[in-house]
């Protein structure tokens, strides 16, 4: 990718006004992780240009550990789905009583719906980065990719987009069905489209499953 630095003038200098700082406190807020996705399809080139945005995240050693797979071929993604009722219904047998029939009610993909599918993985082996960083931390690639799947999350909500992350799902079962290198570590399936509703409030709060808690309450000093 090019750089937009000038040779004859130096680094181009940017800056973000209290106007900006606001709006994106709002886009922090208001990103949700997206399961009830409207029909209408994504326009051309929306997943390439998240993808584009992904890989401006920071990685370990500028290792660029992400992998992207757009699912498109029909039965692929079915396969899939089936792969998610599977693991979510499993997932149901290990809650009793309440929880259990919570979890029942629950909608936790919209895989069904989405017209965008993206499997995200972590390239463990590649070279790039010369191994900087990652020596004492291996799992820093995976944390690369996370990072990048953040600032897509993000950059699709500030233009309407939802993305709801799937991770009820077996990923031996999504590097066979995809046909995945060894070498890629699956990271996450991403379900891309616009959502039927924009809320404030995380889903599973809304259902009464978990609430989202202060920072106070995570955050110590030594
Ligand atoms: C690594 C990882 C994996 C998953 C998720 C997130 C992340 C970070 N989330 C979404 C999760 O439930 C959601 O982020 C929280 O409930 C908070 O809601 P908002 O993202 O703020 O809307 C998620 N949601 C879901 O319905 N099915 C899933 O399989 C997963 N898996």
């Amino acid at each position: 990718m090019k750089s937009k630095i000038d040779p004859a003038k130096g680094p181009a200098m940017v800056s973000f006004d209290d106007a900006f700082r606001r709006q994106l406190h709002e886009l922090f807020v208001w990103r949700r992780d997206v399961r009830r996705f409207r029909a209408d399809p994504l326009p051309d080139g929306t997943i390439e240009r998240l993808i584009e945005i992904a890989c401006l995240s920071p990685s370990v050693g500028l290792s660029q550990p992400w992998r992207f797979v757009i699912v498109d071929d029909a039965s692929r993604r079915r396969a899939v789905i089936e792969d998610f009722r599977a693991c979510n219904a499993d997932a149901l047998r290990s809650y009793s009583g309440e929880r259990a029939a919570k979890y029942a009610a629950l909608k936790l993909s919209g895989l069904e719906e989405a017209p965008g599918h993206l499997a995200v993985f972590a390239e463990k082996t590649d070279l790039i980065g010369a191994g900087l960083g990652r020596a004492t931390m291996p799992e820093t690639s995976e944390y690369s990719v996370v990072a990048a799947i953040c600032s897509m999350w993000l950059a699709a909500r500030a233009e309407g987009i939802g993305i709801g992350w799937v991770s009820i799902l077996n990923p031996e079962r999504i590097h066979d069905v995809l046909e995945i290198p060894h070498s890629w570590k699956f990271i996450g399936y991403l379900c891309i489209g616009y959502p039927q509703t924009e809320c404030d409030r995380p889903e599973l709060e809304q259902a009464k499953w978990e609430s989202r808690r202060g920072p106070d309450e995570f955050t110590t000093r030594r």
